[in-house]
């Protein structure tokens, strides 16, 4: 009898693996129930809030808002976004940029040390937990310069290479190594996709009543939400 397939996107490869005839090859309902929360979790809140985020700065940064909307508009006009498009959107590329450097959603990348290890000046102890801080690097006038703590897009106009000066640990918002963000590319296409349709059909205000309360519930997030006016660009937004 033919083996039953459910298909090939991620779940239905983990409903195919729970259902292996291997044993070897097969994932327990508790691994299988784990990976579904992991990329559930890992997924949702940190481009949700990033998202939140970038509507923040675009709210109070009223010129990049409107040449990022240019730039979509010019790319899309009132049309969905497709592939080949997103490839383009530089301007957006530097506003997700400049918000994952400093509202970036992953800000603690906790480790476990296994082993008595000498990390540079520091000597680690085996059996403790560390918690690297990328957001330490993010706003690190060494790297940034003495404007730091600004919103400046300008610094990601040539790429993050060059706005790094070529040092990958100073701008790491997805991880670094081997345990860095699988959902990178994703979550990169799918901000992209809804800030374009945002801004095809909103202008973006900062509401009066919005006060400044970023909080760290394992992402980062704004405690209070972010109160904003969204007026239609075209009647029939
Ligand atoms: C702005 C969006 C996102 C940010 C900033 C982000 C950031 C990160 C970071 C920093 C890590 C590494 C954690 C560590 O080193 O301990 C990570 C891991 C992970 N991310 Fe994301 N992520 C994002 C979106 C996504 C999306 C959309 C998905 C899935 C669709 C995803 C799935 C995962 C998974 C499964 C891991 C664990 C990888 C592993 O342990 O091997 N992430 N993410």
């Amino acid at each position: 009898m033919e083996k039953p397939s459910f298909g090939n996107d991620f779940l239905g490869l983990l409903v195919n693996a729970y259902h292996d005839s291997d044993e070897k090859n097969r994932i327990s309902l508790e691994d299988f129930v784990a990976e579904c929360k992991t990329f559930y979790f890992a997924g949702q809140e940190t481009v949700n809030s990033l998202l939140a985020w970038i509507v923040l700065h675009l709210a109070i940064h009223r010129d990049w808002q409107e040449k990022g909307r240019r730039e979509v508009v010019d790319i899309f006009g009132n049309q969905n976004p497709h592939l080949e498009g997103i490839a383009k959107l530089k301007i957006m590329t530097m506003i997700i940029n400049e918000t994952l450097r400093l509202y970036g959603p992953t800000t603690v990348l906790q480790r476990t040390v296994i082993r008595e290890i000498q990390l540079g000046k520091l000597l680690l102890p085996a059996n403790i937990d560390i918690l690297p801080l990328n957001i330490g690097l993010h706003r690190n006038p060494h790297f940034w310069g003495n404007d730091v703590h600004h919103f400046k897009l300008e610094r990601f106009a040539e790429g993050i290479a060059k706005a790094t000066n070529y040092t990958a640990a100073a701008f790491f918002p997805f991880g670094l190594g081997p345990r860095s963000c699988v959902g990178m590319t994703f979550a990169m296409i799918e901000t992209k996709i809804a800030l374009s349709m945002i801004l095809q059909r909103y202008t973006i205000t900062l509401s009066p009543a919005y006060v400044h309360s970023p909080i760290l519930i394992l992402t980062r997030q704004p405690q209070n939400g972010i109160q904003v006016i969204l007026e239609p660009i075209h009647s029939n937004a």
